[in-house]
């Protein structure tokens, strides 16, 4: 089939490339002339593993194509997919202005039929907002499909070949079944729908999944008042079928370019038909404090931030990502900068966007993890990526003034630890090194 994708964002460029490597001839199309170039040129925008690899292949057996040229992409397009960003707006709700353009546009290029896949997350009804907004200004027939993505960034390829399900909203039933056909190769599991279930299907995944984080991290916050290990009680509880292994890692909350903003917005669609989504504002509300559980671990250590030096181990939101929109360390070296600490950083991909998301010249980018500790009165890990998993803590405890680890992710075991001679903080865990270790370790900073 012949596609046009708008937008390569995580999801548009990725949408787009898999489509190409199982044999549709797709352009993808930004208004952004400087991707566009780069991707051009066979390098991604973004880091996301597998990916600039596909695109180089696909380019070059010539069924991937790049353009700023959104009219040309369209007219030849059977099928257009929109996955424009939609962020969040101040009040919470989502921001439509860019789906609302791109729909705009292309209704003006259209030039036959054409069946409009929505992948963008879209609040309940914009669907058919969007249908008749393009009616109004096209004589050609179409119809609006609602797609919703469920891919994960770091493991974005892998989630396209092989996902769990595809939801397809459709008012046309011949509509649903060419795009069911489209999907056909990569899963037989595929729901037929209408358009605002599908809509609504989205928004409650996510809110179910940063449920599962934000009672975890509660869980944890308990476990360190009465005694309790809450990564044993997270493998007691994913034993049992109902519940589920996956989402119950403590730690620094949830972050990402979506959880936060899908959670914001779906209470805002239950507050515009007025309904209060309370268990969602707690949610939301738990996710906020626990960015202060490693800060406030911090100062207890420290005895205050004021000219202490902090390392800080990961900056992007998950690993395997670059992406730190709304990333916890954000907050967390931002809350550390203005306690008067010195901030020393270290991330394997994220450190160009984090420092111009951050914007704060005073903070001191390192080239490793070493150089992050070294001199430091503590290191604080926000992100798991897996190389802090094989770091000598023997050592880095050596090269620290003061030999303090906060884990905000839960990453190290007792065995790690073992003779690393660190004071060590975790989330909802218990000290990890034996009582006695911990004394001496706290007896040696102490002399
Ligand atoms: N990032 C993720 O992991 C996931 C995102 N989503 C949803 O998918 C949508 C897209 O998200 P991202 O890919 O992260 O967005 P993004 O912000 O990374 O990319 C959006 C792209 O669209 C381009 N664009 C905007 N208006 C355009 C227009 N009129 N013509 C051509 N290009 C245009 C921008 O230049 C940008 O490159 C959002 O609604 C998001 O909630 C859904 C699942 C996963
Ligand atoms: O709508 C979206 O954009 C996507 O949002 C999430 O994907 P993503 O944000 O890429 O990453 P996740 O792996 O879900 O992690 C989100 C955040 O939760 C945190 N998290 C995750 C799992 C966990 O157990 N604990 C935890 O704190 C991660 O560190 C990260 O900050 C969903 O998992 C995807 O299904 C969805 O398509």
């Amino acid at each position: 089939m012949n596609l046009a994708v708008i937008g390569t964002g995580y999801v548009g460029l990725v949408t787009g490339v898999c489509f190409s490597d199982i044999g549709h001839r797709v352009t993808c199309v930004d208004k952004d002339a400087a991707k566009v170039e780069k991707l051009r040129a066979g390098q991604s925008p973004i880091y996301e593993p597998g990916l600039e690899e596909l695109i180089r292949k696909n380019m070059n057996e010539g069924r991937l194509h790049v353009t700023t040229d959104l009219e040309s992409a369209v007219e030849e397009a059977e099928i257009v997919v929109l996955a424009v960003g939609t962020p969040q707006s101040v009040n919470g709700e989502a921001n439509l202005q860019y789906i609302e353009q791109a729909a705009r546009e292309v209704a003006t290029a259209m030039n036959g039929y054409k069946i409009i896949v929505v992948k963008s997350t879209v609040p309940v009804g914009t669907n058919e907002r969007i249908a008749a907004r393009i009616g109004g200004l096209t004589e050609h027939p179409f119809d609006v499909v609602s797609v919703p993505e469920f891919l994960r960034e770091g493991s974005a390829i892998k989630d396209t070949f092989h996902p769990d399900r595809i939801v397809i909203g459709a008012a046309s039933r011949e509509a649903a079944e060419k795009i069911k056909e489209l999907h056909q190769p990569l899963t037989t599991k595929m729901m037929l729908t209408d358009l605002r279930s599908a809509e609504m299907i989205k928004y409650a995944s996510n809110a179910f999944l940063a449920t599962k984080i934000s009672f975890i991290n509660e869980i944890a916050n308990l476990c360190e008042l009465v005694g309790a290990d809450v990564a044993q009680v997270a493998q007691g509880m994913g034993y049992d079928r109902r519940i589920g292994d996956s989402f119950l890692n403590a730690g620094v909350g949830y972050g990402g370019s979506c959880f936060p903003k899908d959670t914001q917005a779906l209470i805002q669609i239950a507050g515009n038909v007025n309904y209060d989504f309370k268990l969602l504002r707690s949610v939301v509300e738990v996710n906020k404090n626990q960015r202060f559980n490693v800060f406030n671990q911090l100062v207890r250590l420290l005895n205050g931030l004021h000219h202490k030096t902090v390392g800080v181990w990961g900056l992007s939101f998950k690993p395997n990502t670059d992406d730190v929109r709304d990333a916890p360390s954000l907050e967390i070296v931002g809350m550390l900068l203005a306690s008067g600490a010195k901030v020393k950083i270290y991330d394997p991909v994220a450190m160009e966007r984090f420092c111009e998301m951050l914007n704060d010249p005073s903070v001191i980018c390192c080239s490793s993890a070493s150089e992050a500790a070294s001199n430091s009165d503590a290191v604080c890990l926000l992100t798991e990526w897996d190389e802090f998993r094989h770091l000598d803590l023997k050592h880095i405890a050596s090269l620290m003034r003061q030999p303090i680890l906060v884990d905000g992710r839960n990453v190290y075991t007792a065995e790690d630890l073992n003779g690393a001679g660190l004071i060590y903080r975790s989330v909802g865990r218990p000290m990890l090194s034996s009582p006695v270790q911990e004394e001496e370790n706290v007896s040696a900073l102490q002399a």
